[in-house]
């Protein structure tokens, strides 16, 4: 594999610990042999298309989004797009690689997923790939749990009609500590909508401390709430994780080195 120019330093750090992260994910993990290449949202995303459309390989493959923003990125770059729904589906992991961003990132590589309000696609294209990879920057790994450093909580993708009756269900049957529609914000007048045409709930219930409960059991709880799309709760679904940090270097884990390890999609 060709691996062009150096890093050329960007002015500031966060923005540099992300492409650092992505390049490094990229080197790391693409390979010849490949066929599909998924790609996630959100802003680090941006650097493993700039650093894939870098290598002459990266024509050889057909790039399958997860949002409306990844499916523009792949075209701008001159890369082959396909969709999830245009590909013949004949295997459980159809897809040979995914890259993809986290808002949070745990020890045992679990993630909250859906600052960008992209869950849903990413967790399909997620569970459609044989390696699932995540870049971030230093401020999404966490020391210990999920819900150390994201506070926002949890993103849940809901059918609009049905927001009341599960922000009620997670309220009184979960113990959400709060539950919050998420809103457009300056340029949209109430919720946002996803490129599936559903809401956002963003749902605080605290350190999801997965040494004392059951994260797969308490994600599958709340996807059978009548009105759930899916959940940001990405359980057991990374194979590595890279973080950039702010003097450029990157860290990284990789299941290959932990001591919980379950396969579950
Ligand atoms: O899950 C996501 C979108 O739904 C993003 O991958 C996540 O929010 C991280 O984004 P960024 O790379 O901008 O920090």
């Amino acid at each position: 594999m060709t691996i062009p120019s150096e890093l050329k330093p960007l002015g500031d750090p966060l923005e540099q610990a992300k492409r650092a992260a992505a390049y490094k994910a990229v080197d790391e993990n693409i390979s010849l042999n490949y066929k599909y290449v998924g790609i996630g949202s959100g802003s680090t995303v941006v650097y493993i298309v700039e650093r894939l459309s870098q290598l002459p390989l990266s024509k050889n493959f057909i790039y399958v989004p997860t949002s409306f923003q990844s499916k523009k990125l792949i075209l701008d770059s001159g890369l082959r797009l396909s969709n999830v729904d245009d590909i013949n589906i004949d295997s459980d992991h159809v897809l040979d690689i995914t890259f993809d961003g986290a808002d949070e990132v745990d020890t045992s590589l679990n993630c909250i997923k859906g600052g960008g309000a992209c869950l849903f696609q990413e967790k399909l294209i997620a569970s459609l790939s044989k390696n699932f990879i995540i870049v971030a920057d230093y401020r999404k790994k966490s020391p210990s749990y999920l819900g150390v450093n994201w506070l926002k909580g949890i993103p849940i993708e809901v059918v609009p009609m049905a927001w009341s009756k599960i922000r009620n269900d997670l309220l009184n049957k979960f113990s959400a500590n709060k539950v919050t529609l998420r809103q457009g914000g300056v340029n949209k007048a109430g919720p946002v909508v996803t490129d599936n045409g559903n809401f956002i709930l963003d749902v605080e219930f605290g350190i999801l401390d997965v040494d004392s409960f059951d994260l797969l059991k308490f994600n599958q709880q709340i996807k059978n709430l009548v009105g759930v799309v899916e959940t940001g709760l990405f359980i057991s679904m990374a194979k590595k994780a890279y973080f950039g940090h702010g003097d450029g270097s990157v860290s990284s884990i990789s299941s290959t080195n932990l001591l919980r390890k379950k396969k579950l999609y």
